[in-house]
């Protein structure tokens, strides 16, 4: 049973897991890398800056000392976004005790590497660790989670025992676990599904309606589901929670970030004005580099994916992108 964790990484994610841990009576410590969230949380019991309005478990504590953070936690959650978690959890490996249960609950792939954070993870802890590494992913905006609506998720892990443990430290009546074996099946649904959300939000940003998100929705499932595919994924992991459910949730919910950036660049703004303006990070913006990058390597079609990389990086206006996709050569759906 976890009775000391500490959570890795103060943003929106890291916050409301952090508080929902410590509202189970678990004593619960984050390392935060800016100090003024740190302040917030220690003596405002709050973190206005990631997660307005959610007042936060009076036990919660966080602090910018590593070390501090992991002393003693026998559950550590690395929750930053995926480009540091690299050098983040390099950080805090040497804190780390044998047989700690890793959760990490980022959503991405690294540039370069193409690595998701199961890879990036090995790379960087001692393989006992990175053997039993559990990943938290599917349907869950943190502002949601802070307030307690009923939210579900999948743990996956290659150690049953390992997500099971896992499970039962994130289970609440509010907060409703599964597990699974299939960590490449959650961690690709969960980091390609931000692309397809950014082309979810150029849609809207266009004026378009329901046939097209629709048509987009699907479609993007079929990407996601082909390279998960190629790269060992079971399709059934990709028709649950951390595939279609994460899907939806981040194409048609407003709080989406990555739907906002798309939303925006629909309306015409470019991309550095967009996320010149954004606090928080919208991880489909780099993951759309690494998943085309993936895709090419892999032969697999990504014609969403393509076009998203191409409307970020190579200037590709948004009506010709929706002109190329639906004019593809025509075939068959399956
Ligand atoms: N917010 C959500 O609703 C949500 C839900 C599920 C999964 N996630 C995933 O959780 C991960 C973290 O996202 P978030 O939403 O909590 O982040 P966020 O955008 O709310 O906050 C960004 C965090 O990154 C930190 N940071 C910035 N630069 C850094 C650096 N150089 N080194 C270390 N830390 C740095 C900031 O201090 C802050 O804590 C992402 O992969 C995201 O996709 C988020
Ligand atoms: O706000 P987004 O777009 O980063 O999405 C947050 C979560 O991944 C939703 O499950």
């Amino acid at each position: 049973m976890t009775s000391r964790a500490a959570v890795v990484g103060a943003g929106s994610w890291g916050t409301a897991l952090a508080n929902l841990l410590a509202g189970k009576g678990i004593d619960t410590v984050m390392w935060s890398y800016e100090p003024d969230v740190a302040q917030a949380i220690n003596e405002g019991h709050a973190n206005p800056k990631y997660l307005e309005g959610i007042g936060l478990a009076p036990s919660l504590r966080a602090t910018t000392d590593m070390g501090e953070a992991l002393d003693g936690a026998d559950l550590v959650l690395s929750v930053s976004p995926s480009h540091v978690v690299r050098q983040v959890m390099s950080q805090a490996a040497p804190f780390m005790a044998d047989g700690v249960l890793l959760v990490s609950a980022s959503k991405g792939i690294e540039n370069d590497s193409l690595l998701t954070m199961d890879g990036v993870l090995a790379e960087v802890l001692p393989a006992s660790t990175a053997h039993s590494a559990c990943f938290l992913s599917g349907p869950s905006f943190a502002l949601e989670v802070g307030k307690g609506f009923p939210t579900a998720v999948t743990i996956a892990s290659k150690d049953e025992d390992a997500a099971n443990r896992a499970q039962a430290a994130f289970q609440t009546s509010v907060f409703r676990v599964y597990t699974s074996d299939d960590v490449a099946g959650v961690e690709l649904g969960g980091s390609v599904k931000n692309v397809i959300a950014i082309a979810a939000g150029v849609v809207e940003g266009m004026g378009f309606g329901f046939n097209t998100q629709a048509a987009l929705i699907t479609r993007g499932l079929a990407e996601i589901t082909r390279l998960g595919q190629a790269l060992g994924a079971d399709p059934r992991t990709l028709a649950g929670l951390a595939g279609i459910g994460d899907l939806m949730l981040t194409c048609m919910g407003g709080l989406s970030r990555n739907r906002t950036v798309g939303v925006e660049l629909g309306r015409g703004r470019s991309l550095d004005d967009i996320l010149g303006g954004m606090v928080m990070v919208a991880e489909g913006v780099k993951t759309a580099r690494s998943a085309r990058d993936l895709a090419h390597r892999t032969g697999v079609e990504m014609p969403i994916v393509e076009a998203v990389h191409d409307m970020l990086f190579a200037g590709l206006d948004p009506r010709r992108a929706v002109e190329q996709l639906m004019l593809r050569e025509p075939k068959a759906e399956h």
